[in-house]
């Protein structure tokens, strides 16, 4: 596949790392389509602090330490605290009980938010932010800077369940559920968002005998990936019946990298907020326009 001409899409990852994050890390460092300009850390597969130790550990990992991380949100945005941590999907560490050692680098003095702010600022229409935990940074990065939503190119996530179950409860998958007000803010807010729902990564599975390709290939990144996703394995044949893992976070990515690979319907999505249903998306997608004012609150 060629690369796109001209200069690579500027991507900032906003991240829970994870084992589909580290993924999808190693996946955006490796295309040329795309210059990853710094990571921004979540909550959700871990708390955020240890969120910023992964990616600046998954930045060492892969040789560019010249990429800053900035550390993000540790709570929700109405400052809940009583999050919702995937550590049973992701090991205790969130990369696979692997207890690799702690990072040399540190993060960036700057927050998140500001630093999302700061490069939308920088580079006017030009900065792709591939969120691939709960929302709560892009919101308050939304909420800080009113600019911020004319600035940002675009904000492919990796999000919600579209008519499907979600994987949290029936209603609400997890990156929407961890912040589900975060996650309507975004959707409500006039970007340009390309959300990548578990509809659609459900379809994208990396199977047992992918796996056995990759333990066959000397690449550091896939002896890397081979040991932290003995975990993430375990989980899937557990929890599920697929013979394979989910490649949720790396599906998003790709959509980044090239949206010419996945199909798409434009429509006003709205998040549940409260109740049962909590962190439940709603699209409507139809020409019916007092419908859609109904979803749409802008
Ligand atoms: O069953 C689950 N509960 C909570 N989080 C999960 C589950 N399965 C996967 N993920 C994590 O949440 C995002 C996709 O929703 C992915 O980051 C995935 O690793």
């Amino acid at each position: 596949m060629a690369a796109a001409a001209g200069e690579p899409k500027k991507i900032i990852i906003d991240t829970d790392p994870g084992i589909d994050d580290a993924m999808a890390i190693f996946v955006a460092l490796r295309s040329p389509e795309v210059e990853v300009i710094g990571l921004t850390t979540i909550y959700g597969n871990v708390y955020t602090t240890l969120a910023t130790r992964n990616a600046l550990h998954l930045l060492e990992v892969a040789d560019r330490t010249d990429i800053p991380v900035a550390e993000g949100s540790h709570v929700t945005i109405t400052k809940g605290t009583k999050l919702r941590i995937a550590d049973f999907v992701h090991g205790a560490d969130g990369l696979g009980n692997q207890n690799f050692p702690p990072p040399e680098g540190k993060p960036i003095d700057m927050s998140a938010t500001d630093f999302l702010v700061e490069q939308a600022n920088l580079y006017p229409g030009k900065v792709t932010v591939v969120a691939l935990g709960p929302l709560t940074n892009i919101a308050l990065a939304i909420q800080q800077d009113s600019s911020f939503v004319k600035n940002i190119g675009q904000i492919v996530l990796l999000g919600g369940a579209f008519a499907v179950n979600g994987n949290v409860n029936p209603a609400a998958e997890a990156n929407i559920f961890g912040d589900p007000d975060a996650a309507d803010i975004v959707f409500t807010s006039g970007a340009d968002v390309l959300a990548v729902g578990i509809n659609v990564t459900h379809q994208v599975i990396l199977t047992d005998s992918d796996r056995e390709t990759l333990a066959s290939s000397n690449g550091k990144f896939a002896q890397y990936l081979l040991k932290i996703l003995e975990v993430y394995f375990n989980y899937h044949h557990d929890a599920y019946s697929t013979k394979g893992v989910y490649l949720h976070d790396p599906t998003a990515m790709l959509a980044a990298i090239n949206p010419s690979l996945i199909t798409y319907v434009e429509g006003a999505v709205r998040v549940q907020t409260n109740g049962i249903t909590r962190g439940l998306t709603l699209l409507y997608n139809k020409q019916k326009s007092d419908v859609v004012l109904v979803l749409d609150r802008r």
